[in-house]
C-alpha cells in the first residue's frame, strides 16, 4: 500500500483527507497554502545555525522547555533504550529564538497554525455524529491561541559511523499532541506503520505537507482517529553525508480543554511527560 497525496484545492479534498487520517493516521497534502520558499529558507538558515556554536547559548530551559536540545540529551522514544540521532530547537512565540531567525520561523508558526485550524475544521465536519458529539468543544477552538503549541526544528546530522548500535534518527513513536503538521523534510526517511505492521514510506517530495494524528485526538475521538507509529530511518549510501532538517508543528490544545471523561489536555500531557521521565 502507498499513502496517497491529496490535492488541497480539489472539491472533495476534505473528505479524502479525513478518510486517509482515519485509515492510516496520516494525510498528505499537495497544492496547499504553505509557502515553499519560506520552508526552504528556514531549512537553509537553521541548517547553518545548527553548524555553529551559537546554538549552545540557547540551551533549553528545563522549566519552560524552549531552546536548544543537544544530541547528548536528546529524546529516547517510549519503550526504547537507545537515544535518537538528532538535535533540535523548541520554538514557542513566547520563548527564546535567535534574533536573525525570528521573522521566518514566527511567520511559519502563524501560517501553519492557521492551516491546522482549517484542517481540524475538516476533521470536525467529516467525523461521524457519534464521534463529533464526544468533542467537548469544536476541534479548531481547542487550539485557538494556545500557548502550548510547539514548533520543533529538528536537525539529524550526517552519519558519523560511530552511532550507538541500533540507534536511528527517530525511533518508532506516536505524537502526544492533537495533530502534527509537517512539511516534507529536505531528505527522505519518514515512515509510518500500517495496521498490519508493515512500514511504508510517507511520500516526502519537497512541497508535500504531512499531517498526522496524535494521541490527544485519538483520546478525544474515543479511538476513532488512530495515532499511528512513525519513525525516521537512517540514510544509506551517499546520503549518509547529508543532514536532514524537519519542522514538525505539534498542535496542543489549551491546558484546560477537556479531551475525554478521564483527561484534560493538561492532565494528559503531564501523565505522558512523567512516563517519559522528562518532568
Ligand atoms: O523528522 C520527521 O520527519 C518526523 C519527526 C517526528 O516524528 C517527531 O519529531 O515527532
Ligand atoms: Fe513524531
Amino acid at each position: 500500500m502507498r499513502l496517497k497525496t491529496i490535492d488541497y484545492q480539489a472539491s472533495d479534498a476534505a473528505e479524502r483527507f479525513v478518510s486517509s487520517l482515519k485509515e492510516t493516521g496520516f494525510g498528505v497534502l499537495t497544492n496547499h497554502p504553505i509557502d515553499k520558499d519560506l520552508v526552504e529558507s528556514i531549512y537553509q538558515e537553521w541548517h547553518a545555525f545548527f553548524n555553529t556554536a551559537e546554538k549552545r547559548a540557547f540551551l533549553f530551559n528545563p522549566q519552560t522547555q524552549d531552546g536548544f536540545f543537544p544530541a547528548e540529551i536528546s529524546e529516547t522514544a517510549k519503550g526504547h533504550s537507545v537515544k535518537d540521532i538528532k538535535e533540535y530547537f523548541h520554538i514557542y512565540p513566547w520563548g527564546r529564538i535567535p534574533d536573525s531567525l525570528k521573522d521566518n520561523i514566527l511567520k511559519y508558526y502563524t501560517n501553519a497554525n492557521a492551516l491546522a485550524s482549517e484542517l481540524l475544521e475538516w476533521v470536525e465536519q467529516h467525523s461521524p455524529a457519534e464521534v463529533k458529539q464526544q468533542f467537548s468543544i469544536a476541534l479548531p477552538k481547542m487550539i485557538e491561541n494556545s500557548q502550548k503549541t510547539l514548533l520543533r526544528v529538528l536537525h539529524y546530522p550526517p552519519m558519523s559511523g560511530n552511532e550507538e548500535p541500533g540507534a536511528i534518527r527517530a525511533a518508532a513513536h506516536e505524537d502526544i499532541n492533537l495533530i502534527t503538521v509537517l512539511p516534507a523534510a529536505n531528505e527522505p526517511g519518514l515512515q509510518v506503520q500500517l495496521k498490519d505492521g508493515e512500514w511504508i514510506d510517507v511520500p516526502s517530495d519537497f512541497g508535500n505537507l504531512i499531517i498526522n494524528i496524535g494521541d490527544m485526538l485519538q483520546e478525544a475521538s474515543g479511538g476513532y482517529f488512530p495515532s499511528t507509529s512513525h519513525r525516521v530511518i537512517n540514510p544509506q549510501g551517499m546520503d549518509i553525508t547529508k543532514s536532514r532538517i524537519s519542522l514538525p508543528l505539534f498542535l496542543h490544545p489549551n491546558p484546560q480543554v477537556k479531551l475525554s471523561e478521564k483527561y484534560t489536555a493538561d492532565s494528559y500531557l503531564m501523565e505522558r511527560l512523567r512516563e517519559l521521565g522528562v518532568i
